[in-house]
């Protein structure tokens, strides 16, 4: 199959929606709420509907339930049935990764969309230049998406969502934020594209007068009513019928919104009458005084007689049966989407320094100071009590600096992969099995490399087995950390998640049995501290350290008794000396567990609300 073909080959699907209503919870009220109250409609392949309508009018509510994005408090019948799936939704907001070029941008979608199977890279290379000439974009294909202009970024969630040839593109205003001139060519390539056989719906705010005449078909809604649908052509006609005459020189689509307004009285029980009539779709040419709407027959003739002599248009194919519809899909295998994200997630890593080099040198950096401030506190038996202290501060440094990160890094990627998986370029499990994949390797390095310099520089016992575990205990209570950021991060806000965050570690100190010894926290209380990872990760790294018959610590010459000689005596200061190493790791896995577990499935259940 080659990639013109794949572009080539449309699928025309019509949607059609029945007496639709949608009704929503409203807080304090009892009663529901009609945003959508019993509308129809049809919007047909090879055309391109706008949907229009004060602010909030439902046109967002509509776009969504058409898509499929809110199902919950909806009835009526939308006919696109198994079509769901050739179908795009382009946001009003453009979101990519910051750090990718356009080209990467484009390839990485196209690894994700279509198997290798299908089309080879050498064919999607051809595939994506030539997206990439027709939306205008050929220019800035090495640039980064972070420098995009306005009107590119919003031709490249155009040309992304192409790749895989979509039947249908749903698109929430398009135009806002371009200049009329990027609006204008946005909107024409839009038409463009439903003239090759697509169906495009996209919700529209005043359009100018060269923008309302692209459209093939304007759907007004007013409070969830139907109050217009009809060419734009037919508008002031449509207007004049219940007695509002549009003013010469005036933009029909400013009239039509100043009508449906109440501007000029309210009209809306007149317009919601007279748009039941849906012969205002066709050309008035057409329908030559006809009391019944043409047949699609009729229509075929009539376009094709306006037609003539231009360019032949595409044929569209009707969409048979599910299997042939999985044979346009062409999806590669989700193994294969896991390793594409696995190594999207790898170079994001790698190219923002801030995550980078900037996080390793504070590592260092810290474990330095560290290292300079407590000396030899690992073999000096006076300065027990500060080594215990130390090992808090590198228990407490590892939670504090990975917990915020987890907290920030949904928020900062949720309209991504939201935009992502609902159009099918991989599932969210997928997504993020790629990222635990991703970000435990890097937890384990810089977890290493600030344990292993506050180790040696501080003199603790130079004996592998009790680094690993001193090491191993770091590592999981750093990842612990970030399983708990993630999930704070996904059921708070940015502002809220950090306060929770700082507030739970701040709690999470107090009752780790350093501040507080474990055996003076009464007994009723004592099951918080068992909640608290901290708490085995500290007892975790004493043990370590001065558990299994450890070797006398140095008393120095000058120093007449020395307390904390015998290491056990550590031990028995902190309560610690019944601690179990294994036990505590299992504590610390287990909560990593439920931390990852939970944050999926809150994860999940965000991505439906946003
Ligand atoms: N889930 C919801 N809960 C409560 N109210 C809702 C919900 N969804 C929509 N609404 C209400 O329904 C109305 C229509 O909202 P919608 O976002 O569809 O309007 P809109 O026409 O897209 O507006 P705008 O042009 O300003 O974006 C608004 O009053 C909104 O507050």
């Amino acid at each position: 199959m080659d990639s013109s073909k794949l572009l080539k080959t449309v699928y025309g699907i019509d949607i059609h929606f029945e007496d639709l209503v949608y009704q929503v919870k409203q807080s304090k009220q009892k009663e529901k709420k009609s945003v959508l109250k019993g509308i129809s409609g049809t919007f047909k392949s090879g055309e391109m509907t706008a949907i229009m309508g004060p602010s909030g009018a439902g046109k967002s509510s509509l776009m969504n339930i058409l898509t499929g994005l809110t199902k919950s408090g909806v009835s009526g019948t939308i006919e696109i049935g198994k079509a769901r799936k050739l179908c795009a939704y382009i946001m009003q907001d453009d979101h990519f990764y910051p750090f990718f070029t356009v080209e990467e941008t484009m390839l990485l979608a196209a690894a994700l969309k279509i198997s290798n199977k299908c089309v080879n890279l050498k064919e999607k290379r051809i595939l994506i230049d030539h997206l990439l000439n027709t939306l205008k974009l050929n220019k800035a294909k090495q640039t980064r998406c972070s420098k995009l202009s306005g009107g590119q970024k919003k031709r490249l969630s155009i040309a992304l969502e192409l790749i895989d040839n979509p039947a249908v593109l749903f698109l929430d205003e398009p135009t806002t934020g371009l200049d009329s001139s990027s609006s204008f060519d946005t909107i024409q390539l839009l038409r463009t594209l439903a003239n090759e056989g697509r169906t495009i719906v996209c919700t529209i705010h005043q359009p100018s007068t060269n923008i309302y005449n692209l459209f093939n078909l304007i759907y007004v809604l007013s409070s969830g009513q139907c109050t217009y649908q009809g060419t734009p052509q037919n508008t002031v006609m449509f207007l004049k019928t219940i007695g509002l005459e549009c003013p010469a020189y005036h933009n029909p689509a400013d009239f039509l919104l100043e009508c449906v307004n109440g501007d000029f009285d309210d009209h809306t029980e007149a317009l919601t009458e007279c748009a039941k009539d849906t012969r205002w779709r066709y050309d008035q040419q057409l329908l030559q005084d006809e009391a019944e709407p043409p047949t699609d027959a009729q229509v075929a003739k009539f376009n094709e007689s306006q037609t003539q002599g231009q360019a032949a248009q595409p044929k569209i194919q009707k969409v048979e049966s599910a299997k042939e519809l999985i044979k346009h899909t062409y999806p590669p295998p989700e193994w294969v989407r896991l390793w594409l994200l696995i190594g999207r997630c790898h170079l994001q890593f790698f190219r923002d320094w801030t995550l980078t080099y900037l996080k390793l040198g504070m590592h260092i950096l810290s474990a330095v100071m560290i290292g300079l401030f407590f000396g030899d506190s690992g073999i000096n038996a006076t300065k027990q009590i500060s080594n215990v202290g130390m090992i808090m501060i590198h228990c407490v440094y590892l939670w504090y600096t990975t917990i915020m990160p987890g907290i920030l890094r949904y928020p900062m990627e949720i309209e991504i992969i939201k935009k992502e998986t609902f159009n099918n370029w991989y599932k969210l499990r997928t997504y993020y099995v790629a990222t635990l994949i991703t970000s435990t390797p890097v937890h384990i390095i810089f977890s290493t490399v600030y344990i292993t310099i506050g180790y040696l520089m501080t003199d603790q016992p130079v004996e592998l087995d009790r680094f690993v575990k001193y090491l191993l205990t770091a590592v999981v209570v750093t990842i612990c950390a970030d399983g708990l950021g993630v999930f704070l991060g996904t059921i708070l806000n940015p502002v809220n998640g950090t306060f929770v965050g700082a507030v739970s570690t701040c709690f999470m100190l107090m009752f780790s049995g350093f501040l507080i010894l474990l055996n003076h926290i009464p007994n009723a209380l004592r099951f918080i501290a068992a909640l608290s990872p901290m708490r085995y990760a500290l007892e975790n790294m004493v043990i370590s350290l001065y558990g299994n018959q450890r070797d006398k610590l140095v008393c120095p010459s000058t120093e007449f008794y020395c307390h904390f000689k015998n290491a056990i005596t550590v031990l028995r200061q902190f309560g610690m000396e019944q601690g179990d190493f294994g036990y505590n790791i299992m504590m610390i896995l287990g909560q990593i567990t439920l931390f990852k577990i939970l944050a999926y499935f809150t994860l999940k259940h965000k991505l439906k609300s946003v």
